[in-house]
């Protein structure tokens, strides 16, 4: 049965809906993480179902959970040892396709997978398209041993690289602090602004206990972002190329979905 969805949602299906349009049969997938990344776990269903034979490298155990209940057959990233295409969200982008990550923790596997990837798609509602990362905080993996210390560190480095904000916050879930699926746990690091998101980057991983840090740079493709009319916009950062179309509409100008 078709169904209507919210705005928000919409946004995020037809993005989806469009990503797996890059899929061909025979790939080895990664598959994201979030409420973006479900929705194209839940397009990915529906094409495997219909036949396409594709194998998917999870960035989370939610999204391996999704994945199975979908009929996706997935496997581990080293058994696949390298993959064609991975399709994930993010927390922001900027015009060069830089991305912060990891606003639902998973950022360490999702850069994982998205480096052995030959391409990565970004799909993302028009929300979350800024001129300059840094208002979504920025998260970063730390292992739990040393962890105040290492947040001590990140919170010196930030003065001595003049980053506005500087305020590092450990994530939280109900009393208990957050743990990533690799037994870390993750700092958050409210900037407003990040002036030179390649050096930090690469400071923030030179920091002892850091793990990983959310920011994605030079590692997305490509951008696909959904609008809640049901429009759609592609961005090749490679050729440059961009791209509009409709997507999914009912007689009446719904957007709709046979998803579940
Ligand atoms: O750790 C989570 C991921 O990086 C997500 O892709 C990111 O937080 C975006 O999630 P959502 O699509 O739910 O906004």
């Amino acid at each position: 049965m078709s169904e209507a969805l919210p705005p928000i949602d919409t946004a995020k299906f037809v993005a989806a809906k469009k990503a797996v349009e890059y899929v061909e049969d025979g790939m080895k997938l990664g598959l994201g993480t979030g409420s973006t990344a479900a929705w194209m776990v839940k397009c990915l269903g529906e094409l495997v179902r219909d036949g396409l034979n594709v194998v998917g490298v999870p960035t989370s155990t939610r999204t391996a959970e999704l994945a199975r209940t979908q009929g996706i057959k997935i496997t581990t990233l080293d058994e696949a040892k390298w993959l064609d295409l991975t399709i994930d969200g993010a927390d922001e982008f900027d015009g060069e396709l830089n991305l912060i990550k990891g606003g639902g923790g998973a950022l360490l596997q999702e850069k994982i997978v998205a480096t052995a990837s030959d391409q990565m798609i970004v799909i993302s509602d028009v929300s979350k398209q800024v001129d300059r990362l840094g208002a979504f905080p920025l998260p970063v993996e730390v292992i739990p041993f040393g962890m105040k210390i290492t947040q001590a560190l990140i919170e010196e480095t930030l003065v001595s690289m003049d980053v506005a904000g500087q305020k590092v916050t450990p994530r939280m879930d109900g009393q208990a602090l957050y743990v990533t699926d690799e037994g870390n746990h993750i700092l958050d690091l409210h900037l407003q602004r990040i002036g030179n998101v390649r050096q930090l980057a690469l400071v923030l991983n030179q920091i002892p206990g850091v793990v990983e840090n959310g920011l994605f740079v030079d590692i997305c493709d490509k951008v696909i972002i959904g609008h809640s009319d049901g429009r759609v916009q592609t961005r090749d950062i490679v050729t440059g190329e961009v791209q509009d179309e409709q997507i999914g509409q009912d007689d009446a100008g719904n957007i709709f979905s046979d998803i579940g």
